[in-house]
């Protein structure tokens, strides 16, 4: 059997989908952005002319985040990642995302590929993330399966 939750500390998921679903041992995080619970994004600046500075290497952080939240909440962390999925919405941003993915993750770390998009689901995103990581199932979900 699965399970499948929402994480009432996270931003609310746009759509009728939840921030994780395990499967026995193995947990597929649903595409994550930089979005803060309150709907604002990290790595958007917008002055007062209304000029919007996008930021990459703060969104490719906040996603990173984002997920280690996600799977803090299983008794999980960065660690426990076996394959990330990546959409740009520009291979001009490659470079920065690159830069700050390292801080986080070398080649030990999950399997990646890294693709580009015509869009993401908000005109602010440059990035979104989705993952898959093998953490235990606790004995709950493994008594189903
Ligand atoms: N995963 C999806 C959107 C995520 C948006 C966000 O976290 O801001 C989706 O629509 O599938």
């Amino acid at each position: 059997m699965t399970d499948s939750k929402v994480l009432p500390h996270l931003a609310t998921p746009r759509g009728r989908f939840p921030h994780y679903k395990q499967a026995g041992d193995l947990v597929f995080i649903s595409g994550t952005s930089s979005r803060l619970p309150d709907n604002t994004f990290v790595g958007v600046e917008v002055d007062h002319l209304g000029v919007t500075s996008l930021d990459i290497r703060a969104q490719t952080r906040a996603v990173i985040e984002n997920i280690e939240s996600i799977l803090n909440s299983m008794g999980g962390g960065l660690g426990d990642l076996v394959q990330i999925t990546t959409y740009l919405v520009s291979m001009n941003d490659f470079g920065g995302y690159n830069e700050v993915y390292a801080q986080y993750f070398d080649e030990t770390g999950p399997s990646r590929t890294t693709v580009a998009v015509h869009q993401l689901p908000h005109p602010h995103l440059l990035i979104e993330i989705q993952a898959v990581a093998k953490i235990p199932a606790t004995p709950e979900i493994r008594k189903q399966s």
